[in-house]
């Protein structure tokens, strides 16, 4: 049986910034961890975070997306102004729990009257996590936890069930027998949290491992003076980073869902559409062998609507509304422009008669049964990228539940004794920096689709950094940190996963500028495979090193078969200098109508820690490598790697 994970979240002003300390947290992470609540159960994270409703809801999704079976929230369910925990979890939640939040009330009543009913504690399920919020008090939150804690395996069980989603998915398939390509599969396991954490029944918690890191870093003397590893050129780098990234499994999720994600299964059409013959213009359905002139106006076919009655005779027409059913009998349409009123009702409510002015064609602007799509027909092939056209094809075929590449789950973890968190009012503290590199991955990830679990900031110093490493490890396929993989004396990230962790080290410097010393090794995690990516320091290095390496990689394990991003040719506008290593020059490209190439414009001063730089860019020069000081004249074609939209 797998264990069960939780992450307990304490929401506490006082607690959070650092003027009170956090009893109840620890306290449930007691109760969870002696075992005798829950069988079975870990404790993965525990986090506090003040009364805000942006920082709850943050922490719930991101756990929740991780696949966290059970979040339990302690704190800010009173009736004070700040207290807001209920609303911020009511916000995440997809469905209410309302027997669980009853359970807690009325074991709460039983023991504290009549306190307990100023609780405004609710639970509910987001995916597939179940959230509780308990009180704020270490004695009530125990308490709570004991009334509801008798459901919780039970609970998580039918949360975690797939054969649930198999079954309701088995009807969806459209045709009668469908072909499933050999991309799909559906027996690949998840890597959720929880699926391996009970490969470590003798650890009681990742985040607390026992791992000693055997990186010393006190003989600074007796350190390398030259990089051990050898320089690698881009492209065989990238293509080392695809062939170790893979797809992940698949999936069930809701079609809206579905944007960006890549099909693992072929989608067909159950009916046809049009479903019935459609007019294609507002007119009169006729019969084509009356040729022009009059005809008596029957009824109208709207749409929406069946049309009844007898069929068509000669002589006859019906009024007929574009996307309506033709009617029987009917064989062609005229539209209203082509015809004349002979005849109306007294009150005009009625055409009576009309003149049609010319000779209709059979089938002239009719869509014949199934003419857009046939019955049957395979819409939507497995490996197709679901973009709008392709949802709306699934809502045209009613398929609102489809199988895809499960997304890689991604850690971000920021490395650095310099870096502090960037916060409102707080000033930088001597020697230090705000760490930027978190918030341009997050975001960068998030522009291309992609989610990412914020893993903090570690130290240089290879404890805290291996248990930081081994933390991101536990919760997801692909970890990428910045900084530390140069050749300083605090620089430990490949030491520590060559050493520590067991890593392969697929490179460790690359000929390219910036992000020389990018690093990516993979690892086997509780039987499970890891990427990693050591990514410089220097916010633009590691804004770069994404574009190339991280990104190529998340589309590829995604499913996509073209994960590199396009390369196209472009014109500079300005003499550009050159270096040593090909650079990938940041530029703003665009196009003037008329001239064959697009324009680049660099972004000026290139440096590695000038992150305005990457501001405004869209794409990057490939600028070729020179050992003169030459420079690269305006008005010269170069390649440009496009990344966002001009
Ligand atoms: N002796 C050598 N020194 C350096 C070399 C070299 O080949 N030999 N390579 C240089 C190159 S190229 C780069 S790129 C950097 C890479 O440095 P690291 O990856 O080791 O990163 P750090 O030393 O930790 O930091 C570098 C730089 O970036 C700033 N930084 C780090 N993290 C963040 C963050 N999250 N947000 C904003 N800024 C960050 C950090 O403060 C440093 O200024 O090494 C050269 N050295
Ligand atoms: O390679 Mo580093 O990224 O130039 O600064
Ligand atoms: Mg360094």
């Amino acid at each position: 049986m797998s264990s069960i994970s939780i992450a307990i979240l304490t929401v506490s002003d006082t607690c959070a910034n650092g003027k009170a300390v956090d009893k109840s947290g620890p306290n449930l992470e007691r109760l969870v961890e002696n075992g005798s609540l829950i069988p079975n159960a870990k404790v993965i994270d525990l986090v506090c975070v003040p009364d805000e409703v942006k920082d709850i809801r943050a922490k719930l999704i991101a756990w929740s997306e991780i696949g966290i079976n059970v979040v339990l929230t302690t704190g800010g369910t009173g009736f004070s102004p700040r207290d807001v925990t209920p609303e911020a979890t009511r916000e995440v939640l997809h469905k209410e729990t309302p027997g669980i939040t009853m359970a807690m009330m009325k074991y709460s009543l039983e023991v504290a009257f009549p306190h307990a009913m100023l609780s405004r504690a609710i639970s509910g399920i987001r995916d597939r996590t179940l959230i509780i919020n308990l009180p704020g008090s270490l004695k009530a939150a125990a308490e709570c936890l004991s009334a509801v804690s008798p459901c919780i395996p039970h609970a998580v069980a039918l949360l975690g069930d797939k054969s649930a989603d198999v079954a309701a998915a088995h009807k969806l398939i459209q045709a009668p027998e469908p072909q499933m390509k050999s991309v799909i599969t559906p027996h690949q396991k998840h890597s959720h949290c929880h699926d391996h954490s009970h490969h470590h029944h003798h650890h009681r918690n990742h985040s607390h491992h026992h791992l000693e890191s055997k990186v010393d870093v006190h003989k600074v003397a007796g350190r390398s003076r030259h990089s051990p590893y050898p320089m690698m050129e881009v492209p065989i780098a990238q293509s080392k980073v695809l062939a170790a990234a893979g797809i992940l499994g698949t999936e069930y999720v809701y079609y809206r869902d579905a944007l960006g994600k890549v099909l693992a299964q072929d989608v067909f059409a159950k009916d046809p559409l049009p479903p019935f013959p459609a007019s294609i213009k507002d007119g009169y359905a006729v019969i084509a062998a009356d040729g022009s002139g009059k005809r008596a106006v029957l009824g109208s076919s709207a749409a929406g609507q069946v049309p009844g009655g007898e069929p068509l005779q000669r002589g006859q027409c019906v009024r007929i509304t574009t996307g309506a059913a033709v009617p029987a009998g009917a064989d062609s349409v005229v539209q209203v422009e082509d015809t004349h009123l002979v005849h109306a009702s007294a009150d005009k409510t009625e055409e009576l008669e009309i003149n049609i002015m010319k000779i209709p064609q059979v089938g002239e602007d009719i869509r014949p049964l199934g003419s857009d799509i046939q019955a049957g027909q395979l819409v939507l092939a497995a490996g197709s990228i679901l973009g709008a056209a392709e949802l709306g094809l699934l809502a045209t075929v009613g398929v609102t539940s489809v199988s895809v590449f499960r997304p890689p789950k991604v850690a971000l973890l920021s490395t650095g004794n310099e870096l502090q968190d960037p916060k409102e009012g707080e000033p930088l503290k001597a020697g230090h920096i705000r760490d930027s590199n978190k918030t341009t991955l997050l975001a960068l990830l998030q522009e291309h689709g992609f989610t990412a679990v914020d893993m903090g900031i570690a130290p240089d110093e290879p404890q805290a950094l291996l248990d930081a490493l081994q933390k991101s490890l536990s919760c997801a396929d692909v970890v990428v940190t910045t900084g530390g993989v140069s050749m300083g004396e605090k620089d430990l990230l490949k030491s520590i996963l060559t050493t520590d962790l067991n890593a392969t080290l697929h490179f460790g410097r690359i000929n390219m500028k910036p992000g020389k010393p990018t690093t990516f090794a993979t690892c086997d995690f509780n039987d499970e495979k890891r990427l990693v990516f050591g990514l410089p320091g220097n916010p633009v290095s590691a804004t770069v090193t994404s574009h190339l390496f991280v990104l190529p990689a998340l589309r590829k394990m995604l499913g996509y078969s073209n994960p590199l991003p396009p390369v196209i040719k472009a014109t500079t506008l300005e003499d550009l200098h050159l270096d040593p290593r090909p650079e990938y020059h940041r530029a703003v490209l665009s196009w003037t109508s008329g001239e064959s190439t697009p324009t680049v414009k660099s972004t000026g001063n290139q440096i590695s820690s000038r992150l305005l730089s990457c501001s405004s860019s869209n794409c990057l020069l490939i600028l070729p490598s020179t050992q003169e000081c030459s420079k690269l004249p305006s008005g010269s074609v170069v390649d440009a790697i496009l990344f966002k939209m001009p």
